[in-house]
């Protein structure tokens, strides 16, 4: 187990006003994992939305959603200031509370790193069609890594922990490409594998790719092995104490009722408005919560 440094019940020891900024940098991102993250006592609670408001604020400068005139150069001056953490310097709200988050649950800088590097391969030309590699890669980066951050903040067995950020970042990841195919279009971007576009006969273009027949298959063999990554993860926290995995638990409810009304809805028009029932949502993560998994 990771050995944390205070007592996780009360706040992280940091400026009240530092813990509001990044907390409303969460609030404001409107995210699924909003509700994982507050069931958390408060210090491991501050952690996850420091970590989550850094995931949030690299992610706006590679989506270009916030005014920079090169979003590369200032993803790669966010290493800088990584590195500055582990130096023990933090000049913003967001850097001072990320630094406590690394002293008391002892963080990785690495994975930091590895989250910058998958927001720059969505920076400048678009991803189209990467191969299987570079796509399991880049789940690795930006769900993966946020999950080996977010398993030393809940306390999750070391055994378990990398293990079940593999898995539940990879299911979450596919979940959110199958989800937002149509969206990502619209950005030019399509992160279906080359090799399934190949198989299934859809045109590695973002547009065409939208409406050819062979899309729904090709997705549901990723379905397919979103499912499987949620099932290895199920068994994994099925492994640890229940607090220990209780928001991974909630967060992989939510998205596996999502995913399952994708395959209700198909792919054969992936604009079509998915229907989520809000109601078995609410009461998957309710049970996930009570440490129950569906
Ligand atoms: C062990 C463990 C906890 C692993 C999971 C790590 C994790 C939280 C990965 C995030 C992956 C993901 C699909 C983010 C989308 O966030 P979003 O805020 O854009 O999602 P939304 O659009 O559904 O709100």
């Amino acid at each position: 187990m990771v050995s944390v440094r205070h007592n996780t019940s009360q706040g992280l020891p940091c400026a009240p006003s530092d813990l509001r900024q990044v907390e409303e940098i969460v609030n404001r991102s409107g995210t699924s994992f909003g509700r994982g993250m507050k069931i958390l006592p408060p210090g491991r609670r501050d952690g996850m939305f420091a970590i989550y408001a850094f995931c949030r604020v690299v992610d706006d400068i590679a989506d270009g959603d916030t005014p920079h005139d090169d979003p590369a150069s200032a993803l790669e001056s966010w290493k800088g200031r990584i590195a500055a953490l582990y130096e023990g310097q933090a000049d913003t709200a967001l850097e001072r509370v990320l630094l406590e988050a690394i002293r008391q649950f002892g963080l990785r800088q690495d994975d930091f790193i590895a989250i910058i590097d998958g927001m720059l391969m969505d920076c400048g030309e678009p991803v189209v069609a990467p191969d299987e590699a570079t796509l399991d890669l880049y789940c690795d980066r930006v769900a993966s890594a946020v999950g080996r951050l977010s398993v030393r903040i809940f306390g999750t067995p070391e055994e378990q922990g990398d293990r079940l950020a593999y898995h539940l970042g990879r299911a979450l990841q596919l979940t959110n490409i199958l989800r937002d195919i149509a969206e990502d279009a619209a950005r030019g971007r399509l992160y279906l594998p080359a090799e399934l576009l190949r198989r299934y006969s859809v045109p590695a273009d973002p547009a065409e790719a939208l409406y050819a027949v062979g899309l729904d298959g090709l997705c549901r063999i990723l379905a397919g092995r979103a499912k499987d990554h949620f099932r290895r993860a199920t068994a994994l926290m099925k492994q640890c104490p229940a607090a220990t995995v209780r928001p991974a638990r909630i967060m992989a409810a939510s998205y596996r009722v999502t995913l399952a009304a994708l395959c209700r809805r198909g792919w054969r028009n992936p604009e079509a408005p998915l229907r989520v029932c809000s109601v078995r949502k609410k009461l998957a993560m309710l049970l996930a919560a009570a440490g129950v998994s569906l």
